[in-house]
């Protein structure tokens, strides 16, 4: 069946119609003519495997990476970045005008000079195979069947090697099905940690001492209990101004140069000084310490406890004093704040807020709300509340985070619209 590709959705998936049917067709891109057969039919959508290019997009490419048409990680690495770029914006505009219902401007995305080796952090999964070697990999496209992979374009030429180093030892560390391991680099001092999830058993030491000579620290995670085998317990980074220890489990930005870029753009947008500051979902503080340097005060909330230490010693190392963290749910805690807040900074998981929380940073009724999202269906849901309740977004920027996936990160800023 033949097909033109009319736009793309929020996962990078080409949007066709047929005979007035949506129909998804994953790697198609804007403007393509395409030749596909239907993979699920359903009643009010359909999705498609393209089977041959009848007209090429003047911004195709060919995808480096050799897994890419079965890994569930990249989803433009068939497209020019500038195009990509384009695509980005525009789903984040659709979400804005479709669910929030706001015929407003989005900004370009902020693109990153170099869109490769960028994550600092990667997760392995690995699964036990009977007979044969045990393996590691990813995930496949919208499944949790294990594709082995041994080199990925998006984490350092480091983690890649280091990622080799642990496949050489897999026949002797022998993982169980669905355990993983997690490789994390800091760009201060490119120092590493290694985190095994889901071990069967005690290794014997000989496992602990090659995997020791391979990363800087060893943990293991056991039923949320962190044992530390080997290094430092905490990895250490910068961002901004601030140094950060970070614990094995905390949050930290994946990109680091585009989290400099966010840092940046987040204390262009307001003026702090003078303010008091509330960050809703903090983390170790990676915004807040950066905005105390400006602000009069300010209050981060963090559910994830040892983020929450590393956040207060975090501050402490810096010398900051004029911080106070919190930890809880940011829905129960800023329901309880009583003292005046001019800025509040939510920068939630990609569930977005709840309700409960967008009401009660209504009831404080800053002037100011930044919002940093990662996911723009989620955004537009809450920026449609926040209208509801008196807040107007007066800047939407788009930041390319993750540079070939289909995730973007949005950082809006928003005004109360009366005083
Ligand atoms: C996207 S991260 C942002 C962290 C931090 N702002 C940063 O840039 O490093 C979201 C954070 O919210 C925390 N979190 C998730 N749900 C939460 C909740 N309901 N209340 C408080 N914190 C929550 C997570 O543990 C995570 O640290």
């Amino acid at each position: 069946m033949r097909c033109s590709i009319e736009r793309i959705n929020h996962q990078g998936e080409g949007v066709a119609r047929v005979g007035g049917k949506v129909v998804f067709v994953p790697q198609a891109l804007p403007g393509e003519v395409v030749e596909i057969v239907i993979t699920d039919n359903r009643a009010r959508f359909a999705r498609a495997q393209l089977v041959q290019l009848l007209e090429a997009s003047p911004y195709r490419l060919t995808p480096l990476c050799p897994h890419y048409y079965e890994c569930g990680g990249c989803a433009y690495q068939h497209a020019k970045y500038e195009e990509e770029l384009v695509l980005k914006r525009q789903v984040v505009k659709d979400a804005i005008q479709r669910i929030a219902k706001i015929a407003t401007v989005v900004e370009p995305v902020l693109s990153m000079p170099e869109p490769w080796h960028y994550r600092n952090k990667v997760t392995w999964h690995m699964a036990a195979t009977g007979k044969q070697e045990p393996v590691l990999g990813f995930f496949r496209e919208a499944s949790r069947q294990l594709l082995p992979i041994s080199h990925c374009r998006l984490i350092s030429e480091k983690m890649n090697c280091l990622t080799a180093r642990v496949k050489a030892l897999l026949p002797l560390i022998q993982p169980a099905t669905g355990s993983e391991i997690t490789l994390r680099e800091s760009s201060l001092d490119h120092s590493t940690m290694l985190i095994w999830k889901g071990l069967q058993g005690w290794p014997a030491p000989e496992i602990w001492a090659e995997l020791s000579a391979i990363s800087d620290s060893v943990v293991v995670i056991e039923k949320n209990t962190c044992h530390y085998i080997s290094g430092p317990q905490r990895l250490l980074d910068k961002l901004g101004q601030v140094k950060f220890a970070l614990s094995p489990g905390a949050f930290f930005q994946v990109n680091h140069c585009q989290a400099e870029e966010m840092i940046r753009l987040i204390l262009s947008l307001v003026d702090f000084s003078g303010k008091t500051v509330l960050d809703a979902f903090c983390g170790v503080g990676s915004i807040a310490l950066n905005l105390a340097r400006q602000a009069e005060r300010v209050i981060g909330v963090e559910s994830y406890e040892p983020a929450i230490h590393d956040a207060r010693s975090n501050a402490i190392e810096a010398g900051i004093y004029n911080v106070e963290f919190i930890h809880g749910f940011c829905e129960r805690v800023v329901a309880r704040i009583d003292e005046p807040i001019d800025v509040i900074v939510l920068d939630p998981p990609r569930s977005g807020c709840k309700k409960e929380l967008i009401q009660a940073c209504s009831r404080i009724s800053p002037r100011e709300i930044v919002y940093v999202s990662c996911n723009p269906a989620t955004l537009a849901r809450d920026l449609a509340l926040f209208g509801q309740l008196g807040y107007r977004p007066l800047l939407i920027q788009p930041i390319d985070m993750f540079p070939r996936t289909y995730h973007v990160e949005t950082v809006v800023l928003m005004s109360r619209v009366k005083d």
